[in-house]
Parts: C-alpha cells; structure tokens; sequence
C-alpha cells in the first residue's frame, strides 16, 4: 500500500473513532450549518457527515470548517469525481458514498482527502479491500441484509471494519455497534427534520449525548 493510502486510512479510522455515531445530515438552509455542527459537537459527536444532496452542501461544509470548533466535516453523497474535488475543495476533512466506483476510486487515489466508501455485498467489499480500503461504509444497512447479515462477514472479512449507516434509529445502535466489524454507525437521527427546521439546537445537543455515550467494542 502507498504512504499516501496508508494515511488516509490512519485517518478515516480516527476520524471513525472519535465517536460510536457519525451525524449524517441534509443541510437545507446555509445558515442553520453552522449550529447545526456545533449541537452535535456539543453532545459529543464530532464526525458531521453533510449529505451533496441540496444545493447548499457545499456551503455548508465551507462554514462548518471554517468557523465550528471540534469537528470533523465530511461530504456525503459523493457520487462522482467531481463531487470528491468539489468536496476537498470545500474544506471537507473526508468524503463518504453510498457505493464506489472505478472512477471515483481512481480520484480519491490521485488525492489526500480521506475517503470512506461504500459497499454491501461480499465481493464488494473485497474489491475496496483490493484497492487498500480496510475501512468501508456499509449501505443500505438494514435493508442490505441488517445486523446477521453484517455479522456474517465478519467471519471470512475480519480485517474490514464497517461504518454501517442507512435505517440505523437510536434504539438499534448499540446492536450494531456490538458487532466486532463494526467501527461506527452513521444516522441521520441526530438530526430530525422537525428539529433543525425549528432551530431547536438544544434537543439536537441533547439527541447527539445520547449517541455519544453508546457503548461500543
Ligand atoms: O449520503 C450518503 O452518502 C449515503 O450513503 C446515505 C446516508 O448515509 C443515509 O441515507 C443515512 O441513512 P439514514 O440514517 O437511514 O437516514
């Protein structure tokens, strides 16, 4: 493996490990980005994962890194190369997808940004981990195949550790994160529409306290 892919994966796995949940978030006005990020820093949960699904994403992550404290920043719904330099670009400290593909890879390889991508089958995942990617989203996880299904790689994958993220509530997480494959979960329950679109910071703080202290391996 290069230095540079050795780096980023050292980094992708601090930035995974800093807390048990990485905040999954649709940002749809700019202006509520900024304490937004700082409720969940916080209660604890640092890894802000803005979703490139509205036009203000970029924006976003842009006042998230420039002015909020504490945080690790991240674009989500990466979906092409040009979504991956746009997000580097942006100040992201690292970019995450629902899947991966040959292209994609072949941009994250020419850059430092770290880069979490995604699979949810088997050969997949041993395709990232051909590509050197040892740390990998797992998406859709409950409708992919849900706690059996991810315990059931570990077996013959034991040195993939998954972020599994998609259908995860409050509730189930301390389930997935029993898992030994299971570094962190992602969710965008943190982060309720109601909540954010009534400026209601507090209860975001107090949802992500909650998150921040769940047990994990
Ligand atoms: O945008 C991406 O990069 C994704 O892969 C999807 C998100 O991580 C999930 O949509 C979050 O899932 P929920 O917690 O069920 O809302």
């Amino acid at each position: 493996m290069s230095e540079q892919m050795l780096a980023r994966q050292t980094e992708i796995e601090r930035v995974l490990r800093l807390a048990p949940v990485v905040a999954v978030v649709v940002v749809q006005n700019v202006e509520d980005a900024v304490p937004l990020a700082r409720a969940l820093v916080a209660g604890g949960i640092p890894a802000v994962e803005i979703t490139l699904r509205t036009p203000v994403a970029l924006d976003a992550i842009r006042a998230i890194a420039s002015e909020v404290e504490g945080v690790e920043v991240g674009a989500g719904t990466v979906l092409n190369a040009r979504d991956f330099h746009a997000a580097a670009k942006a100040g992201a400290r690292f970019a995450v997808s629902p899947g991966h593909s040959p292209a994609l890879l072949d941009a994250a390889d020419d850059s430092d940004l770290p880069y979490l991508p995604g699979a949810s089958t088997a050969s997949e995942a041993m395709s990232l981990a051909e590509r050197g990617y040892r740390w990998q989203k797992f998406f859709p996880a409950v409708p992919a195949g849900g706690i059996e299904f991810v315990k059931a790689l570990a077996a013959p994958l034991p040195a993939i550790g998954f972020c599994t993220t998609g259908g995860i509530t409050a509730q189930a997480a301390a389930q997935w994160l029993a898992l030994p494959n299971v570094i962190a979960v992602g969710g965008s329950w943190l982060t309720p529409a109601n909540l954010v679109a009534d400026g209601n910071w507090p209860a975001i703080a107090a949802l992500a306290r909650e998150a921040a202290v769940l047990a994990r391996r």
